[in-house]
């Protein structure tokens, strides 16, 4: 049985290089959605990640949010990738300025988040695999938020990959037993195990106030939404790909 760790401390809590060990290796992708700036969380992981990414339409919501301010050179992605059908040409000059490299993938198969991960791809050569950590990627439009979610599950045997909107995180928990640690000051209380893309799966709880034992959940069957933390450590059990989505307070 494989033995999953987590922790979203790590890069939801600012960490000092000279102290923490095992820093965290990261990419953000900013996506098309709109970016509230909630307790400064965009600001945290900008400064904290490796390479800053944006899909398509992203650039103009990380323009707009700093235009006008003397911060905006400072929030220049590394990347803009996608078919950039709604990357505006005023956010395109300005960036192309500063050095972002703009890559056009005019590909009508794979969504714009698709698009940067093939380019993380290319940057890591030999390194370890990125996490990553896509903004913007629950709410607004169905068809991507389950596009997004999709993607986990594609992508699960490569890397991690986070999906933060201003509400929620949520992530994949392969086949398993998951430690999942939860920082009040960050996370929940609430969160929900939500068996999509998979037929049904037999789960096992501890830390939640509904904990399960051996139970099956499946959609028109049973599923946990609206659980409630009530540990510093989760655990998590389960036969198939589940998807954990907690509450975030940051
Ligand atoms: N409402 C939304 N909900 C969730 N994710 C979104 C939403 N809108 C955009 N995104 C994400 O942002 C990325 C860029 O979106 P954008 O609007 O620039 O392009 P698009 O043409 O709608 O997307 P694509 O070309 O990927 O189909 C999308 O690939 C998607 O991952
Ligand atoms: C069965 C099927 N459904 C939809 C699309 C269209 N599509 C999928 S991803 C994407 C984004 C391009 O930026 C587009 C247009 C397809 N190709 N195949």
């Amino acid at each position: 049985m494989s033995v999953f760790r987590w922790d979203a401390s790590r890069f939801l809590k600012s960490y000092d290089r000279n102290v923490d060990k095992g820093v965290p290796c990261y990419v953000i992708i900013v996506l098309n959605q709109p970016i509230t700036r909630r307790n400064g969380v965009l600001e945290l992981l900008w400064k904290q990640s490796l390479l800053k990414m944006c899909a398509d339409g992203g650039a103009n919501r990380i323009y707009d949010t700093f235009v006008g301010s003397d911060k905006l050179s400072e929030y220049t992605p590394d990347y803009i990738c996608g078919d950039n059908d709604s990357l505006r040409d005023d956010v395109r000059e300005y960036y192309l300025s500063k050095g972002t490299i703009i890559i056009n993938n005019p590909d009508q198969e794979s969504t714009d988040l698709m698009k940067c991960i093939e380019v993380i791809r290319r940057r890591e050569n030999d390194n370890p695999k990125y996490d990553v950590i896509a903004l913007g990627a629950i709410g607004g439009r169905f068809d991507h938020s389950m596009s997004n979610i999709h993607y986990l599950h594609k992508l699960k045997d490569e890397r991690r990959i986070y999906l933060l909107s201003d509400v929620n995180m949520t992530f994949l928990l392969d086949k398993g037993i998951h430690h999942i640690q939860c920082d009040s000051e960050i996370e929940g209380p609430t969160c929900g195990i939500l068996p999509i893309g998979i037929s049904e799966a037999i789960i096992s709880t501890t830390g939640l106030r509904w904990n399960l034992s051996s139970a099956r959940t499946a959609f028109g069957q049973m599923i946990s939404t609206s659980n409630i933390i009530d540990s510093h450590e989760i655990t998590i059990e389960t036969d198939q790909p589940l998807i954990w989505t907690v509450e975030l307070k940051v």
